[in-house]
């Protein structure tokens, strides 16, 4: 039997690491997490209590509201599709939202969150057999993985990509709205003080700005090959 191993994808916004992570996952059968799901979860719950306000996070509940909130992972067969949840509640478009985007990086740079879903995510990698993507990945989570990705495109591409995506599910969004917050994003990430998005010494670098979903598969095969015979 092919031997598992840990494949861990790091790098900038929106540059396509969930659409790779997942293409990976399903070609070997492994288990897929998308660690910034978490975040965008906790940043969800924050919003919905009324805890983020004019880019302040009030942490005085913070604890209490990381041990209480369950964050779950299903896919439909269906619609070939993950789902992202809360408490039991499927909350994928909401958290996908771009009042979401705007403050999951705030929420991101706390320690305390940091702390506990790094935490959640070491446990669902345990067994091995996992591609999980984020920005602190290969760094923070599995500095020990066997494979590790650091993924970046042009931004521009990047935000044409992502406003395609908001606009087919009938957002109003503009071009300039989804440039500026993919790089708010990658600001903050990167300056932060806890894990900050950074590449790997060992990780392998990927730009697809020029690269389709299966040429970037054709890329990392032989990669995988020689890891898990
Ligand atoms: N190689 C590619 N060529 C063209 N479009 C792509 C490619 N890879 C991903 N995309 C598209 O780019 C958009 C962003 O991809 P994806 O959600 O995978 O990025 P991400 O890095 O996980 O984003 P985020 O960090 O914001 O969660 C999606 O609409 C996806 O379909
Ligand atoms: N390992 C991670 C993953 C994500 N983040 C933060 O969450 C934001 C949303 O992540 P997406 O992958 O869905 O874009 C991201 O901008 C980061 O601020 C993180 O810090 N660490």
């Amino acid at each position: 039997m092919d031997k598992k191993i840990v494949i861990a994808i790091d790098g900038f916004s929106s540059c396509g690491k969930s659409t790779f992570a997942k293409a990976i996952a399903k070609r070997l059968g492994y288990l897929y997490i998308d660690s910034g799901a978490m975040y965008r979860v906790v940043t969800l719950e924050l919003l919905r209590r009324g805890l983020i306000k004019d880019g302040v996070v009030d942490t005085s509940m913070l604890q209490s509201i990381l041990k209480e909130i369950n964050i779950g992972f299903s896919y439909d067969p269906v619609k070939m599709v993950y789902l992202t949840t809360l408490n039991g509640e499927v909350v994928e478009d909401e958290i996908r939202s771009p009042q979401v985007a705007n403050h999951v990086s705030l929420v991101a740079a706390i320690p305390a969150v940091r702390t506990r879903l790094v935490e959640l995510q070491r446990e669902l990698g345990k067994k091995k057999g996992i591609v999980m993507d984020g920005r602190d990945i290969g760094t923070v989570v599995f500095p020990n993985a066997e494979l590790k990705i650091f993924m970046t495109a042009d931004p521009i591409v990047r935000a044409r990509r992502r406003l395609k995506e908001l606009q087919e599910k009938g957002l109003n969004v503009t071009l300039d709205e989804v440039l500026k917050n993919i790089e708010e994003r990658d600001y903050i990430d990167q300056n932060r003080d806890v894990a900050p998005l950074r590449k790997a010494d060992d990780a392998v670098v990927l730009d697809n700005t020029n690269m389709t979903v299966e040429e970037q598969m054709e890329w990392v095969e032989e990669m995988v090959k020689r890891l898990t015979v």
